[in-house]
């Protein structure tokens, strides 16, 4: 169980995450919905200690996340894989070699430096990519694939990795409708069929709703709503989008936030 309590982090003046308590279950596929600016970012990279807290505590079983250093940070950061809306692969290394990368914490240095992968880790690279149907792209250049198939290569680097949770930043602002749907369904299976965590920071309510078992819903860094997707009223998403509610929801949904939009 990953247990937040108290998590604040500010930026000069301003609080990016303010007071935050939470306890996500093991297995959970969680979205963090919220307007632009609203913390999402800041809470998922405090969680992979990419960002340190100005307060507060972040807990993981019997490890307190939030004063690892050195190889205890590095071990943590190897159970927590993190993928993001550019993807982050090195665009000029083969599909294959990006997703070994995730292996990296499994091997030494040297073998990772000279390139010598076990025919094991090939193996699980191999079928990591297999499993999100672009096993026949494993030998091509990491920038010539469309967004959807770099983020599936990013979520296969981060599935070979073995980690116990998955953060996904905004993993679909970049695709299209048809991209979207691939890729989300692949962060579907890596909770469903892997049964890692996964916490997923989405603009789009509909999304959040189709796809999370629980949405946490941020405003000014500050959790305005825990709950199951059916129990966000069209209040409380107009809390959390404002004028923007209209964009994030259904027709049906969207039709009360338009007409407010233009009184
Ligand atoms: N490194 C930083 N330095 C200064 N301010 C920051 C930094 N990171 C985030 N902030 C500020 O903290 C607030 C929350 O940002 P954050 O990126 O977490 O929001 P978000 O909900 O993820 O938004 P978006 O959907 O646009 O990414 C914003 O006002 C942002 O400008």
């Amino acid at each position: 169980m990953l247990v937040i309590d108290r998590l604040s982090r500010r930026f000069g003046n301003k609080t990016a995450v303010g007071d935050v308590s939470l306890s996500i279950e093991p297995g959970a596929f969680v979205g963090v919905i919220g307007r632009s600016g609203a913390g999402k970012s800041t809470l998922l990279r405090l969680i992979n200690r990419l960002v340190d807290p100005s307060e507060g505590t972040i807990g993981f079983g019997d490890r307190e996340v939030s004063s690892l250093k050195g190889a205890g940070l590095r071990a943590w950061r190897a159970d927590c894989a993190m993928i993001f809306q550019q993807f982050n692969l090195v665009g000029r290394l083969d599909v294959l070699t990006n997703v070994l990368m995730g292996r990296l914490n499994k091997v030494s240095t040297p073998r990772s430096v000279l390139n010598l992968w076990s025919k094991d880790d090939r193996a699980i690279a191999l079928a990591a990519l297999e499993a999100f149907d672009i096993g026949n792209l494993a030998h091509q250049r990491a920038d010539s694939l469309s967004g959807g198939q770099q983020q599936r290569v990013a979520i296969a680097r981060a599935l070979v990795q073995e980690p116990k949770i998955l953060l996904a930043d905004e993993p679909i602002a970049s695709l299209d409708p048809r991209n979207t749907k691939i890729v989300m369904d692949a962060l579907q299976r890596v909770n469903k069929e892997f049964g890692i965590t996964v916490l997923c920071n989405l603009h789009s309510l509909d999304l959040a709703r189709a796809y999370c078992d629980r949405l946490i819903g941020m405003s000014a860094g500050r959790v305005v709503f825990d709950g199951r997707g059916f129990d966000l009223t069209e209040d409380v998403a107009r809390e959390l989008y404002g004028l923007e509610a209209g964009e994030v929801m259904d027709d049906h949904h969207a039709a009360a936030p338009k007409a407010l939009a233009h009184a």
